[in-house]
C-alpha cells in the first residue's frame, strides 16, 4: 500500500495519480463552493440598520416560515416579529431574494410615501413574467405601463361616473334579489361570497368593456372567472417558490403551475380579442361605448391598441376579486358583536337623510351617508384582503431619516395589515371593527391616507375613488333592504387575523360563512325584486 491510497481509502483509481487526484479535489472544493454560496447569496446583500428575523435555511431563506408552507398569514407574522425584534423594519430571504417589510403605519408612510418615486418598482416575477406576461399591476413603471396608468386613471376620475350610474344601480339590484330570492326572504341562511362576485364581475365588466350578462351563469363568464382565477394563482407570494429558488425552475409542479397559468391566459386573451373587435366595430360605427376600454382606446388617448386593451384587462382583473372580498369579509364585522348596532345606526343614517322613500336611488349617486363612508373605511381597514398590497422594488436607492440605506432592486413590501391595525395610529381598539372611529376620531380622516387597503405612493390603486363609490352603494343597499344576521352554526371569523382561508396568495379570500338576509319590510321587498326580474336573470 503506497502513500497516496492510504489517504483517498475509497477512490482507489485515483490513487495511482497525485494529479488527477488534486484535481478532483479542487473540482469538488469549486463545486462545493459554488453550491455554497448559491444556498446564501442574495440578489441584494444584507442591509445595515434592519434587524432580519432568525432561521433562514439554506437556499429557502426564510420561505419555509412563511404563508406558502405554514399556511398561516404573513402579515400577522411579521407583525410578531417587528415587535419581537423592536424595529418597524424587518429584512427576511426569500429564497435569494432579500425583502424589506415596513410593518407600522409611519413607516409605511416613510418608506411609500416620502420615498414614492423611488419605491415606484416593482420586483421581477419568473413564473408570472414567463407563462403569463406582465400586466400594469405585475411590472415596473416604464413608458408602456406609465402610459397605461394614466389612462387608467383617467378613465375612472368622479367626472366619468354619471356614465357608470345606472350599470351600478342594475348590480345593486342584483345583489338585492339575489340575496332575496336564494336566502328564501331571511329564512335560510346563505353563503354570500358568489353573490358578491357574480356583481362585482358584471360591473367590472360594464365598466371596462361595456359587456353585460343577464345570467350570472353565462357560460362565457364561468369560462373568464375560472381563467381569471387560475391565473392571479401564480401571481407571485411565499407560494410561488421557484420565484425565489431557481433550481426549481426545473421542478415539475412548478412547470405545471407555470403552464396552467399560460393556457388560462392565452384563453383569456382571445376571449378578450372578440370583446375588443366588438368594441373597435361599434367605435367605428360611431357609437360611444361608456366604458373604461373605449375611453382609453379613442385616438386622442396616445395608447397604442395593445396598451389599451393590457390597461382595460388589468383594470378588469384588478377590480373582480378585491371588491366581493372586501364586501363579504366586512358582512363578518357587521353581524358579529356590535354589528348588528352597527347596522341599525347605518340604516338611521340612511333614513334621516332620504326620509321620503327614494332612498336606494342615491346609493351609487354620492355618499352623503356618513355612517355608511365611515362603514365601508372600516371594512377596508380592519380586512386586509390584500395584506401585503403588491410586492414593490426600489427603483433607486432609498435613504431613510434613520440613516438607513436601501439599495435598488431591493424587494420592498409593506405590510398593510399591521399598518391598518397600528394602535398609534388607530389607538387602543385598533384591532376591533369599530366603523364609529371615523366619526369620532377627526384626526383619522385628516391622515392623508386613512389606510393602507389601496396600497399607498406612486402605484396607489388607481380605482380607489371608483372603488370606494361601489363599497358605499352596495353596502348602502343592503343595509336599506336588509338586517343581516349570523347563523350560530357558519359563525364569520371572529378577528381580522384569521378571516382569510388563502393566506399563502396575493389575495386572502374570506373564509366562507353563512349569512341570514331578513327583509325589513317584506312586502315591499318582493314587490322590488319583481320589478328587478323583469330586466335581470341571475
Ligand atoms: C376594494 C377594492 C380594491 C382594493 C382593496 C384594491 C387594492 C389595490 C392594491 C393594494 C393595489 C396595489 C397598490 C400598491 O402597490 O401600492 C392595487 C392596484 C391596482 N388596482 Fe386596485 N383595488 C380595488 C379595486 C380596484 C378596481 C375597482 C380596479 C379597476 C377598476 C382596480 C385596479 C387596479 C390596478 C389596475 C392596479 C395596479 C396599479 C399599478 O400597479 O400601478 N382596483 N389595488
Amino acid at each position: 500500500m503506497d502513500k497516496y491510497s492510504l489517504k483517498i481509502g475509497p477512490f482507489p483509481q485515483l490513487a495511482g495519480d497525485p494529479y488527477l487526484f488534486s484535481g478532483a479535489a479542487i473540482a469538488l472544493l469549486i463545486v462545493s463552493a459554488i453550491i455554497f454560496h448559491y444556498a446564501y447569496s442574495t440578489d441584494i446583500p444584507k442591509i445595515a440598520g434592519i434587524p432580519e428575523i432568525p432561521g433562514a435555511r439554506p437556499f429557502l431563506g426564510h420561505l419555509h416560515l412563511h404563508a406558502g408552507a405554514s399556511g398561516k398569514n404573513d402579515g400577522a407574522f411579521w407583525a410578531v416579529w417587528s415587535k419581537r425584534l423592536g424595529s418597524d423594519l424587518l429584512q427576511v430571504r426569500w429564497g435569494n431574494r432579500r425583502v424589506v417589510i415596513a410593518n407600522s403605519f409611519d413607516s409605511v408612510k416613510e418608506l411609500f410615501v416620502t420615498n414614492a418615486a423611488a419605491t415606484s418598482a416593482r420586483p421581477r416575477q419568473y413564473i408570472f413574467e414567463k407563462y403569463v406576461g406582465y400586466d400594469m399591476g405585475s411590472h415596473s413603471l416604464d413608458e408602456h405601463f406609465k402610459a397605461q396608468r394614466t389612462a387608467a386613471i383617467k378613465s375612472v376620475q368622479p367626472r366619468q361616473w354619471t356614465s357608470f350610474y345606472s350599470s351600478l344601480n342594475r348590480e345593486g339590484d342584483r345583489l338585492i334579489a339575489n340575496l332575496a330570492e336564494q336566502g328564501d326572504y331571511g329564512k335560510r341562511s346563505i353563503f354570500p361570497l358568489k353573490m358578491m362576485q357574480i356583481v362585482a364581475m358584471n360591473l367590472a365588466w360594464r365598466i371596462t368593456f361595456d359587456k353585460s350578462f343577464d345570467d350570472a351563469n353565462d357560460p362565457w363568464l364561468r369560462e373568464y372567472i375560472d381563467n381569471a382565477c387560475l391565473i392571479t394563482k401564480v401571481r407571485g407570494a411565499s407560494n410561488t417558490y421557484s420565484d425565489f429558488v431557481p433550481i426549481l425552475r426545473l421542478h415539475p409542479k412548478y412547470r405545471r403551475m407555470g403552464v396552467q397559468g399560460r393556457m388560462a391566459s392565452q384563453k383569456r386573451s382571445k376571449m378578450l380579442d372578440e370583446v375588443v373587435q366588438g368594441l373597435k366595430l361599434r367605435l367605428s360605427n360611431g357609437e360611444e361605448p361608456n366604458c373604461i376600454a373605449a375611453s382609453i382606446m379613442k385616438e386622442d388617448s396616445h395608447l397604442s391598441t395593445w396598451d389599451a386593451i393590457k390597461a382595460s384587462t388589468s383594470m378588469l382583473q384588478g377590480s373582480t376579486e378585491t371588491v366581493p372580498s372586501h364586501l363579504c369579509a366586512g358582512l363578518g364585522g357587521m353581524i358579529q358583536g356590535d354589528g348588528p348596532g352597527f347596522q341599525e345606526k347605518a340604516y338611521a343614517d340612511i333614513l334621516k337623510h332620504f326620509p321620503n322613500g327614494d332612498a336606494a336611488e342615491h346609493a351609487f349617486t354620492e355618499e352623503s351617508c356618513p355612517y355608511i363612508v365611515a362603514l365601508y373605511k372600516e371594512v377596508l381597514r380592519n380586512y386586509a384582503i390584500l395584506p401585503f398590497s403588491l410586492p414593490r422594488a426600489a427603483a433607486e436607492e432609498v435613504h431613510l431619516k434613520s440613516g438607513i440605506t436601501i439599495p435598488k432592486g431591493t424587494a420592498l413590501y409593506m405590510n398593510s395589515e399591521a399598518a391598518n391595525h397600528d394602535e398609534s395610529t388607530y389607538g387602543p381598539t385598533a384591532h376591533l371593527f369599530d366603523p364609529e372611529r371615523w366619526l369620532t376620531d377627526s384626526e383619522l380622516n385628516g391622515l392623508g391616507t386613512p389606510h393602507c387597503a389601496y396600497g399607498v405612493g406612486a402605484r396607489v390603486c388607481p380605482a380607489w375613488n371608483i372603488a370606494n363609490r361601489i363599497l358605499y352603494g352596495l353596502l348602502f343597499r343592503m343595509v336599506l333592504a336588509f338586517q343581516l344576521q349570523a347563523d350560530p352554526e357558519d359563525p364569520p371569523p371572529e378577528s381580522y387575523e384569521d378571516f382569510g382561508c388563502t393566506p399563502d396568495m396575493v389575495l386572502n379570500s374570506p373564509r366562507p360563512f353563512k349569512v341570514r338576509f331578513v327583509p325589513r319590510d317584506e312586502a315591499k321587498l318582493r314587490d322590488e325584486v319583481e320589478r328587478i326580474r323583469m330586466t335581470i336573470k341571475g
